[in-house]
């Protein structure tokens, strides 16, 4: 579909005190908040109280400590984040913990951890009892930025990754930056990849500016869009700025490039096809460049993979199947869907892209 709104939703960002912001994910009787800053985790009691459970399971890839108290009774249960760990086997296993503990569906389930735990932790949710209220603590940033907010949960299959999953909007999710002091520099890039894309689909200007202002203005672009497109039918793309490339450069090097490393490369690439296209002048293209590097991340094709086989994975992408190579890409209405775009013209501005000199 092309043509979509020239300006973006973006949800309000409420200051509820110093350091401490709120945003409203508008989704009627499923609409929650996303609360942003340090220490917010410290809610949680007020927050499992207005969801009116009174019994709890947490399940956290932190230590043990990391999630407070949550004012009612409540089981521990340990988790690793990582992809191996995504999987249905331990969706049933920790669906057969909340069975023993005596989980009701008016009870809560509460997850903390990077965005595979968030995502295994959610589907548990999403399908024990039916469904059961689950409060996400993310902990990563791309955790805080993308995964915990919007209601998509899933885990991966040996053909592949998230092929099974559901829509299942969490309660609340409170992205404590306290959680981001331990975490290592290569998943701060990762999160930084999506923080960037966000310049150009409407939430511009980040780059310096701190960290829990990045996360709400990144959280506010994708509530506003959830809350006009919950279930990806057409506004929900423009969220895949940078992803088509990003998404086979993942693929193609068998998930050597961390997302947000391959989405930041995918987000260049985006530039310069926009302006191979006509839709924007080389001084747009050039801030692709700009912003991405700004942010420390990569902008040159890894050494070793080709324009041909890149091609060839970006055809097997979801949103091609019946619309030929398929970008998000801006233009002079602002970011929009642009289906069928010209394969020699894909190959020549992949052949055109920085390089990344071989090791
Ligand atoms: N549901 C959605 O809408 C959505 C959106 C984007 C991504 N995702 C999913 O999210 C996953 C990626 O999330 P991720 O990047 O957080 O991956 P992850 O959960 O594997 O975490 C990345 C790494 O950071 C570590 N980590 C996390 N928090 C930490 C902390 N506070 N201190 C130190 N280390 C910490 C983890 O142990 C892990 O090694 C993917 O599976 C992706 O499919 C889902
Ligand atoms: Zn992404």
């Amino acid at each position: 579909m092309t043509g979509m709104l020239a300006t973006l939703p973006i949800s309000p960002i409420k200051q509820v005190a110093a350091d401490h912001r709120r945003i409203p994910v508008e989704l009627g009787p499923r609409s929650y908040p996303v609360d942003i800053g340090a220490g917010v985790r410290r809610t949680l009691p007020d927050v499992v109280a207005r969801v009116g459970a009174r019994r709890a399971v947490i399940v956290s890839a932190r230590p043990l400590d990391a999630v407070p108290d949550p004012g009612v009774p409540a089981l521990r249960l340990p988790a690793r984040d990582g992809e191996a760990d995504k999987t249905l086997a331990n969706v049933e296993a920790l669906c057969s913990r909340f069975a023993d503990f005596g989980l009701t569906r008016s009870d809560v389930v509460i997850s903390c951890g990077g965005g595979t735990t968030t995502d295994v932790v959610g589907l548990a949710a999403a399908l024990y009892h039916r469904g059961v209220a689950v409060v996400h603590l993310p902990t990563s940033l791309l955790a805080q930025v993308d995964a915990s907010v919007g209601g998509k949960t899933a885990v991966n299959l040996p053909a592949g990754k998230n092929l099974v999953g559901a829509y299942w909007q969490p309660s609340a999710v409170l992205c404590d930056t306290d959680y981001l002091t331990t975490l290592p520099r290569r998943e701060w890039i990762n999160g930084y990849g999506e923080i960037a894309r966000a310049h150009f689909i409407g939430a511009p200007g980040l780059l310096g500016r701190p960290v829990a202002e990045q996360i709400a203005a990144s959280v506010a672009l994708k509530a506003g869009v959830v809350a006009r497109d919950e279930r990806d039918s057409h506004l929900r793309h423009i969220l895949n700025y940078g992803h088509t490339l990003g998404h086979a450069l993942e693929r193609a090097t068998d998930y050597a490039l961390r997302h947000g490393e391959a989405v930041a490369v995918g987000t260049v690439f985006a530039g310069r096809l926009a302006g191979a296209l006509g839709r924007i002048g080389p001084e747009r293209v050039r801030e692709h460049l700009d912003v991405v590097q700004g942010y420390g991340l990569p902008a040159a094709l890894p050494a070793g993979v080709e324009p041909a086989e890149l091609v060839a994975v970006m055809r097997l992408d979801k949103k091609s199947t019946n619309a030929g190579l398929t970008f998000v890409l801006d233009g002079a209405d602002g970011p929009e869907l642009v289906p069928d775009v010209d394969e020699e013209l894909v190959l020549a501005a992949l052949a055109a892209m920085p390089r990344e000199d071989p090791a």
